[in-house]
């Protein structure tokens, strides 16, 4: 489709519900009141030392990991954006061990957010790109969102997924199930505009993305795929493969969703039994979502990540996405 212009998020979402009929208002208000967070994250992340807000917080989240003073900055204007409505029963964060139930939760209709409020944290002290992760999934009617079981709902559920990109340019990336659009923040005048509708992604690449780093530690399916990327023309795979790693998912994704290619983070035998790197409700879920809307897989290797049934909040999983036949390679691998 062409690229339209001057089409603002809002006018956008007004748009959807008139075509698609399926966006409650609450839906709507979810949306507008993340991507406005998502714009205060990302002018909070441009002030850079400006702003006193690089470095860590000293503190840890619930996997053990440091907080940066812009996980928790980030994570603070999500939950305080959204307390002020009542469009949502509740939110859960990578940087919160339980859920935050909206204090005044109001219709039915209500919804969940989760969020990692700030992904590739270790690329802010290098004026990298990063990014905010978000899911939204329907509530329970009259659920008690302080109990983490309501969030538990496996990513086929998900209403709308989306991230925000903080790199040369602030990108709203979305998906409400009928194709990936992307918004791109016009510095000026504070709007989020529509600049490219329906992404696509090819079936075939000649790119990957893994950290090389742990390749001692990976099972033996994805040795043998990775070898055979690197063996190149001559090998099975009879043509040569690029490498890219921003080491932020939002970022890698983002190659992925702009130009093609395959993102892993596969299990490894230093997290065995943590289950995985990167975390399933906040994490692998929309990104899987967004990845299947443009055309591409997303699996555990075992397993389409969208059909897993989560036992836990903080889950973690092995992460296979992109181009359709590498993924289905990869699966290939792993029943042989
Ligand atoms: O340290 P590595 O192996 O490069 O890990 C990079 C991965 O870790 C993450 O940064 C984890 O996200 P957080 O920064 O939200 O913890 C992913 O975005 C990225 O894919
Ligand atoms: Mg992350
Ligand atoms: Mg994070």
């Amino acid at each position: 489709m062409s690229t339209a212009h001057h089409i603002t998020f809002t006018d956008w979402l007004h748009d959807s519900q008139r075509a698609h009929g399926t966006l409650p208002a609450n839906l709507i208000q979810t949306l507008m009141v993340t991507a406005e967070a998502c714009r205060r994250i990302g002018a909070a992340i441009g002030q850079g030392a400006l702003a006193g807000v690089l470095g860590a917080a000293g503190s840890e989240n619930v996997q053990g990991e440091d907080q940066k003073k812009l996980d928790v900055i980030a994570n603070d204007i999500l939950l305080q954006l959204h307390s002020d409505g009542s469009h949502l029963a509740g939110m859960a964060s990578e940087e919160m061990d339980d859920p935050f139930p909206v204090p005044h939760p109001g219709s039915s209709d209500a919804y969940l957010l989760l969020f990692d409020p700030l992904d590739g944290s270790s690329n802010i002290d290098i004026n990298a790109p990063v990014g905010t992760i978000f899911s939204v999934l329907p509530a329970p009617a009259g659920c008690d969102a302080r109990d983490a079981s309501v969030f538990l709902q496996p990513g086929s559920a998900q209403v709308a997924a989306g991230y925000a990109i903080y790199g040369p340019s602030t990108q709203l990336i979305i998906t409400l199930g009928h194709g990936v659009h992307a918004f791109t923040l016009d510095r000026y005048s504070g709007e989020l505009i529509l600049t490219q509708e329906h992404l696509a992604l090819p079936a075939q690449t000649q790119e990957f993305a893994i950290n090389m780093s742990n390749q001692r530690f990976w099972e033996a399916p994805v040795q043998t795929y990775v070898t055979d990327l690197l063996a190149g023309k001559t090998g099975p795979r009879a043509k040569d493969f690029n490498m890219r790693w921003v080491a932020a998912m939002v970022a890698d994704v983002h190659r992925l969703l702009s130009r093609g290619g395959v993102f892993l983070y596969p299990l490894d035998s230093k997290m065995a039994s943590k289950g995985g790197k990167l975390r399933l409700m906040y994490e692998a879920n929309p990104m899987a979502w967004l990845v299947e809307q443009a055309g591409g897989q997303a699996s555990t290797g075992h397993q389409r990540i969208l059909d897993i049934m989560p036992t836990g909040l903080h889950q973690r999983v092995p992460v296979m996405l992109g181009a359709r036949d590498e993924i289905t390679e990869l699966t290939r691998l792993h029943s042989a």
